[in-house]
């Protein structure tokens, strides 16, 4: 039996679109006024993905989740389900599942009234609605908790309850907003790695916004990154994170050597001296990035520095170096070979952790 029918959740409704693509956002545009909130936005899911959505606050990413739900209306463009096109579906005949960041519970329903609420709005018999509500109770890691009232559940608990809530009506597309926002760091790390591994099990397909990139990186197979209504750059957390493709990405996601070069024949000249240029990297000027792997302090290093800060990482100390000429450099060093601040080093750069920049 498939994890899928031993929760419970009986024939899929949803219809492949012809080519895979669940959920397909096709030119997508959202005004308000003077203001594009989503500018001609692409987008495809395919059936059983986790994508998330991160950027800047207003980039756009609650606009595009509101939109695929009906509940903001699109003034261009189209967003398809299952291949058929939703501009005259209201938003509770769309077969999504909404789970926001304030995850609003019932306050005068038990756990078992707010897991069951959707099902009962679907007129499901009582008993298929009970063994349902006991079904994702378990699922989540509550087992036995149907009667509790809601005032009496942790935060933790209560995001349970209403991932299990937003589950209950079996939705084709499980779409998040935040849906940790509120919890403290320990407690949302340990429950993202729960949620994939859930969603993974249940084969849910879902569209989650956070504004947290360690969130979005751990929970999605693709995350797709906004900036100012478009979409910047789509690719496997690996990908993003190894090739962003713009200095805006790169800064986004916190990396900051970055410099200006002119590539010639495989030679990058910049600031920090004559690095090794990418493969396959254009001649001519570029913006060029230097992850933080990639800067190497050691003695015999060319580069001379001086450690201008330190910062502890959990596993690896962050070195901010002065170098005698160009920008600050961060560096990632292991706990027991970071310098002290003032001390002297050099610097090399290891050549698998450069990127050309191209926007
Ligand atoms: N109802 C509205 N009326 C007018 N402008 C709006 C409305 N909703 C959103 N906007 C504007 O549209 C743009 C995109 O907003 P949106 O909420 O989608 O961004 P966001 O990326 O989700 O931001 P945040 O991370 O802060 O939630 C912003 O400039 C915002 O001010």
């Amino acid at each position: 039996m498939t994890a899928r029918a031993a929760a419970g959740t009986g024939a899929r409704t949803a219809r492949h679109a012809a080519d895979g693509a669940l959920l397909r956002l096709d030119a997508a545009t959202v005004r308000f006024g003077a203001r594009t909130a989503l500018d001609a936005v692409d987008l495809d899911v395919a059936e059983h993905e986790i994508v998330s959505v991160l950027g800047p606050s207003g980039s756009g990413k609650s606009t595009l989740l509101r939109a695929v739900a009906g509940l903001t209306a699109l003034d261009g463009g189209r967003v398809l389900l299952g291949g058929a096109d939703q501009r005259d579906v209201p938003a509770h005949r769309r077969g999504v599942g909404l789970m926001f960041q304030d995850h609003q519970l019932f306050p005068q329903r038990d756990v078992g009234g707010n897991v069951g609420f959707g099902p009962r709005m679907h007129k499901a018999p009582r008993e298929q609605r009970q063994r349902r509500v006991a079904e994702l109770l378990d699922l989540v890691g509550l087992p036995g908790a149907r009667s509790r009232s809601v005032a009496t559940l942790s935060g933790g608990e209560q995001q349970r309850v209403a991932l299990a809530r937003a589950l209950a009506p079996e939705p084709r597309l499980l779409m998040l907003d935040e849906p940790l926002g509120q919890l403290d760091r320990s407690l949302r790390e340990r429950l993202v790695v729960e949620l994939r591994q859930l969603f993974g099990r249940l084969g849910t397909t879902v569209l989650a916004v956070t504004h947290d990139q360690g969130e979005a990186f751990a929970l999605a197979d693709r995350v797709v990154l906004m900036r100012d209504g478009t979409i910047a750059q789509t690719g496997t957390p690996l990908e993003v994170w190894q090739y962003p493709a713009s200095e805006f990405v790169a800064r986004f996601l916190g990396f900051e050597n970055i410099t200006d070069a002119v590539v010639t024949d495989g030679v990058a000249v910049t600031d920090w001296g004559r690095l090794p240029a990418p493969a396959g990297a254009p001649d001519g000027p570029c913006r060029l990035l230097v992850r933080p792997t990639g800067v190497l302090l050691s003695a015999e290093g060319v580069l001379r520095c001086e450690v201008a800060a330190r910062t502890f990482r959990g596993g690896h100390v962050a070195v901010r170096v002065r170098p005698e000429r160009g920008p600050l450099l961060e560096a990632e060093c292991a706990l027991r070979a970071a310098p002290r601040e003032g001390e002297r080093v050099g610097v090399a750069f290891d050549p698998e952790d450069i990127v050309v920049l191209r926007g």
